[in-house]
């Protein structure tokens, strides 16, 4: 219970005295002590007191004083018509919503028509169109097993799309592994009980009942949806808990018929991609926060039609696969697609025509859809028949496989065609839902009416005729029915069995026994049309409801199609390839690769080449802004983007199929997230020490950054040393610690790689090309000169740098287990062989005592001057740092 959830107290304490629509609210209000019970009456869902306050001030609406007989309450509506944009703002707030809806009709309650909760809307468990976005909205649930029983998984994480019934659950080995699943299923809320772990999620957390996780609850719950022997105890209590949970918050509908399959599925058969990876790779949401238009590489590889392929091809690109065989199938109906233009846009114009198909089912089987919504399915399906003949050459396995697996579903979609009316109305009570010719009694009835309103509209001019008055007419009002009105000059013409209904100003207003009868015929008929429609249509729903697996069915080939085509949509795309796979003991090798998502907004992109061998690393140098973080993330969207079965940006590409991808991205880089402490950085790279495999891919950026130059070169040092050595991962690491680039000499299958920039007058021109071996490390001072620093100073620097260099290879070195000969450093000079008295971190000046004070400060000061971020630095900021760290060191 929040703080304005639960019974206003104001009116709690007092609830015998309520008028009974008040003690009706009380009660609701207690049964969901967690959500903001909203109160139909009439046109308006009602709040009152403290409840109302929260609602009117965040729905922007007038908080009025709601005065009975036992006293005058804040009260705030928010109008049924428009609800859905209300309710949103509410959940956005981090509320809960519950619906009390009536449940009694007006007509024929006793006293007040009684309410109840039909809904509760949470952030994961919305079904309203209105208020769900085309993606995948899923709520989760994490587990995990009982420490005393050694139950083995250890953890699980269920997750259910309430809207399309899709429902899972995976093991997950540790609280990390659980982790990392809840962020790549990105829940919309999670459910946790006292016996679930805390995982951080990106999303609201709500308490729910822990019963309902206790094993035998939850098996109980899970028996309703699949076979529960099939699942160990602790999936069974994480997928039983949650749909409890989703159960509940659909109110009255209970079960959820439409969740036909609960999947289990190993995250280990997909490339794993963590939340680490997820955001810095931009798969779904660029760094900063956002997704706009073509920032993500969802964004730039969807050229999805319909909202079904939308949310497959994001699941793809969430879980690429691992399976080569699957990989080759999706790519060889890629290929197909993407050279046979004609087909291609065939088959995307048909999918165009297809709805929602997995919500419209759901919302059948929940007895939810409208006539409008069969409509729908009947329109979907039939674009079905135009697919398989299009795909009738189709020469790809899993083309031909969709082509043959199409369901037609006939029956479904010609009793549909038959049953409902064209264009139905919204509301399936008040007629017109039915078409013509499709129930006999509904017929009768209606030939009834026609013949009755036919009657009446021949009236008038009958009339006029037999009683000579011109001017009669029949009209209707909804409290008299039917009349003849005769001005008042005409009174003395009215045939005798005129009876007067009614005087007005001018005129009389009668009624014959004959229109009576007529009258009540018409009314009593289409009342019993309405009442006919609605069981009828409520018929053909349950009939449809009965093929809603084969339905899903449809929905999954026209998603995994329309995804499909959306890849091949992007494969013809310029300078797009068809990927080839190896065993993973050749080099991953790129020729000319892009980075997709930056090389569409950049007319100019550069493209790169990669040959990264089976436990190589690559220590990437260069300026700021010179490509490097764009290189390595290119490489990365290049292997996520072929395992999910695209072509890649990419004159050719030929890769091994990997396991998992990791990125750490640096302090630095992270800031504009506001989460980028070290600490986090370090967590994130003992992850990647502890779980990368020679299968991986690692993609270091900047690491140690966050902490003092020695420390952080020392750490960024041994974790390639452990990643080449222990792990064998693929790895590019770039890096501003020139120092590390000693590296290459020390270790086979360690190489440099750097990128450059010229500098033509006072410009500099970054070439964004990649090259071997490393790059200059004097390039920040060339940068301080051409930004204009005075050149003494510049030469001061200079000089710092110069013997900074000279000393610093030694901690570096001396952490290595060989000694080196300082070769390939980073102006191809060969120096001598490290002082090895020099302490670790320690460097030695021209001009100043090797030794106390002055050699700290010398240290201080070369480590200020190596932080110097220079590309982000502005002439001025350089100017006044430089004079500053001059003046201390001349004061010295
Ligand atoms: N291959 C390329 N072709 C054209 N432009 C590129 C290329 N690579 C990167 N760029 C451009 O250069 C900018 C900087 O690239 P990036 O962030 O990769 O540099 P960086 O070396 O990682 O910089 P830092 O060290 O500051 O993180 C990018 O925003 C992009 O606009």
């Amino acid at each position: 219970m929040s703080a304005v959830t639960g019974p206003p107290a104001e009116l709690a304490e007092r609830r015998d005295e309520l008028t009974p629509m008040l003690q009706q609210y009380v009660d609701r209000c207690a049964e969901h002590d967690d959500a903001l019970v909203l109160f139909r009456v009439g046109d308006f869902y009602k709040t009152f007191c403290g409840i109302a306050e929260e609602v009117a001030r965040l729905c922007e609406l007038t908080l009025i004083e709601r005065e009975d007989s036992t006293g005058t309450y804040a009260a705030a509506g928010i109008p049924v018509d428009n609800a859905a944009e209300y309710i949103e703002r509410l959940l956005d707030a981090g509320h809960r919503v519950a619906v009390a809806d009536q449940v009694e009709d007006p007509s024929e309650a006793s006293g007040i028509v009684e309410r109840a909760v039909t809904q509760i809307i949470t952030p994961g468990t919305v079904v309203d169109d209105e208020l769900l976005s085309p993606d995948s909205t899923y709520v989760a649930a994490v587990v995990g097993a009982d420490a005393d029983t050694g139950d083995a998984p250890a953890y699980a994480v269920a997750s259910v799309d309430v809207s399309t019934g899709e429902c899972r659950v995976a093991p997950a080995a540790d609280r990390a592994g659980a982790r990392e699943e809840v962020a790549r299923v990105g829940p919309a809320e999670l459910i946790s009980g006292p016996g679930t772990p805390e995982v951080d999620p990106d999303c609201p957390v709500t308490d729910w009942d822990d019963d309902a996780f206790a094993v035998d609850a939850a098996r109980a719950t899970l028996a309703e949806y699949a076979d529960p022997d099939r699942f160990a105890a602790v999936e069974a209590r994480a997928v039983g808990g949650l749909l409890a949970y989703a159960e509940y918050t659909q109110g009255d509908d209970g079960s959820l018929e439409y969740v036909s399959r609960v999947r289990r599925y190993d995250p280990a058969d997909c490339l794993r991609l963590d939340a680490a990876a997820l955001r810095s790779l931009e798969l779904f949401e660029n760094r900063a926060g956002g997704d706009r238009e073509g920032d993500t590489l969802f964004e730039t590889v969807n050229e999805t039609v319909c909202a079904l392929g939308r949310r497959r091809l994001a699941s793809w690109l969430r879980r690429p696969l691992v399976d080569r065989a699957a990989i080759e199938g999706r790519l060889d109906a890629v290929g197909e697609l993407s050279t046979r233009t004609l087909l291609r846009e065939e088959l995307r114009d048909e999918l165009r025509a297809a709805y929602d198909l997995e919500r419209l089912v759901s919302r059948v089987s929940r007895e939810r859809a409208n006539a409008r919504d069969l409509r729908s399915v009947a329109r979907t399906l039939s674009i079905v028949p135009n697919l398989k003949a299009a795909l009738a050459d189709a020469e790809s396995d899993r083309l031909g496989r969709l082509r043959d697996d199409l369901d037609e579903l006939r029956e479904t979609r010609e009793l549909i065609e038959r049953a409902i009316a064209a264009d139905p109305p919204q509301e399936i009570t008040e007629g017109g839902v039915i078409a013509d010719g499709f129930d006999e009694e509904l017929d009768e009835v209606r030939s009834t009416e026609r013949e009755g309103r036919a009657w009446v509209a021949d009236l008038e001019q009958q009339e006029r005729e037999r009683t000579g008055i011109d001017n009669l007419e029949v009209g209707h009002n909804q409290v008299h029915g039917y009349y003849i009105e005769v001005t008042d000059s005409h009174l003395d013409s009215v045939p005798d069995e005129y009876r007067r209904r009614q005087t007005l100003k001018n005129s009389e207003r009668f009624v014959t026994p004959e229109l009576r009868r007529r009258e009540d015929e018409i009314l009593g008929a289409a009342e019993r049309a309405d009442a006919l429609e609605y069981d009828v249509f409520r018929e053909v729903r349950a009939e449809v409801a009965e093929a809603a697996d084969r339905l899903q069915g449809v929905a999954d080939d026209l998603a995994d199609l329309d995804a499909l085509l959306s890849l091949s949509t992007v494969a013809v795309g310029p300078d797009f390839c068809r990927p080839t796979f190896h065993d993973g003991d050749e080099a991953l090798e790129i020729e000319a690769g892009r980075h997709p998502v930056v090389a569409r907004a950049q007319a100019e992109f550069v493209p790169n080449d990669a040959d990264l061998p089976a436990g190589g690393v690559a220590l990437i140098t260069g300026p700021n802004m010179s490509g490097k973080s764009t290189y390595m993330r290119q490489v990365g969207l290049i292997a996520v983007l072929a395992q999910a079965g695209g072509f890649v940006p990419a004159r050719s590409a030929s890769l091994p199929v990997l396991d998992r991808v990791f990125t750490r991205v640096g302090a630095s880089d992270d800031i504009a997230g506001g989460q980028s402490t070290f600490m986090r950085e370090m967590s994130e790279l003992t992850d990647i020490l502890h779980d990368a495999t020679e299968d991986s891919l690692v993609l270091l950026d900047e690491v140690g950054r966050g902490t003092s130059t020695a420390d952080g070169l020392a750490i960024a040092r041994a974790a390639t040393e452990f990643l080449h050595d222990e792990v064998g991962a693929r790895t590019l690491f770039a890096t501003h610690y020139h120092d590390l680039t000693a590296l290459a000499d020390e270790r086979e299958g360690v190489f440099n790689l750097h990128f450059t920039a010229i500098r033509d007058g006072d410009d500099v021109t970054f070439l964004h090309r990649v090259d071997d071996g490393p790059s200059s490390s004097s390039y920040g001072v060339e940068v301080a000169r051409m930004a204009g620093v005075p050149d003494s100073v510049v030469e001061r620097s200079r000089e710092l740098v110069e013997a900074t260099d000279g000393h610093e290879r030694a901690p570096a070195a001396s952490t290595a287990p060989a000694a080196t000969d300082g070769a390939g450093t980073a102006d191809g000079e060969s120096e001598a062989a490290s002082d090895s008295s020099t302490p670790p971190g320690q460097q030695t000046l021209p001009g100043t005592e090797p030794e106390g004070a002055a050699a700290d400060g010398a240290d201080a000061l070369a480590a200020e001057l190596r932080e110097l971020d220079l590309a982000r630095t502005t002439p001025l900021e350089a100017l006044n740092r430089l004079q500053e760290l001059q003046d201390r060191v001349t004061d010295r």
